[in-house]
């Protein structure tokens, strides 16, 4: 039995084309998309350039000899293959699991393509099921906190390990907020309200910003969602 996540990097890792400079994204799926980029760099010789989503993932695309750069050294990326917590309609997706959602975000808005890669798990409804991570500024922060809850009840600090009295800090010296909405009916809307709360650096909403989600299963397959419909590859 193969691991979905793995059967979906492969899939997306196959439209990485050589001279292209891409984003690569935090979390388990991504780390399979690192692990086979760095594969065709070693084997085929395959030359690209990437911008790593987190601290973590810069570190194991350069021990997978995935050669790096700054974001600021392009105009814009070819490619971005990153992961998502749960994928929504018409491709609304909740980030930050992994509290990268501030650079993923920054590097999916500067691709000309954001591929989505995930298991079937992620595409359980309703859409806001999942609880939405929110990158808020430390100063204030119970302040800001309280705004949110104007939005949904349960908001709560993200500790920096399970049992931790300290907040988790993300690679921009934010803290995250996840709200548990249970359902977000108008996405594009709630990210702009929260948007509007000055504390709110972002929001792990990303809306208009993926062009197709590939779901792995288990027997190798692969499904793409596109902004409206999906296919069996
Ligand atoms: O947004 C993310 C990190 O900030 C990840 O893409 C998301 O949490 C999914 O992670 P995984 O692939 O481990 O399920």
């Amino acid at each position: 039995m193969l691991d979905p996540k793995e059967v979906a990097a492969r899939e997306a890792v196959k439209a990485v084309k050589d001279g292209m400079t891409i984003g690569i994204g935090t979390g388990s799926t991504a780390a399979f998309a690192i692990r086979a980029i760095g594969e065709r760099v070693k084997l085929e010789g395959l030359h690209v350039r990437a911008v790593a989503t987190s601290s973590r993932s810069r570190e194991m695309a350069a021990e997978w000899g995935i050669p790096l750069i700054d974001l600021c050294e392009v105009e814009a990326l070819d490619l971005t293959i990153d992961g998502a917590d749960q994928v929504g309609p018409n491709l609304s997706l909740i980030k930050g699991g992994g509290g990268a959602l501030l650079r993923e975000k920054i590097v999916a808005q500067a691709s000309r393509e954001l591929i989505i890669i995930c298991d079937e798990t992620k595409r359980q409804m309703p859409f806001g099921q999942h609880p939405l991570p929110v990158a808020v500024v430390p100063f204030g922060h119970t302040l800001t906190r309280r705004r949110l809850e104007r939005f949904c009840q349960k908001v709560l600090l993200r500790p920096k390990a399970p049992d931790s009295p300290e907040p988790y800090l993300t690679d921009d010296g934010l803290y995250i907020y996840d709200m548990h909405m249970e359902t977000i009916a108008d996405p594009p809307q709630l990210e702009q309200r929260l948007k509007q709360i000055v504390g709110v650096v972002e929001v792990g909403l990303f809306n208009g910003l993926a062009s197709r989600v590939l779901f792995g299963f288990h027997d190798g397959h692969v499904e793409e969602l596109l902004p409206e419909h999906s296919a069996r590859l």
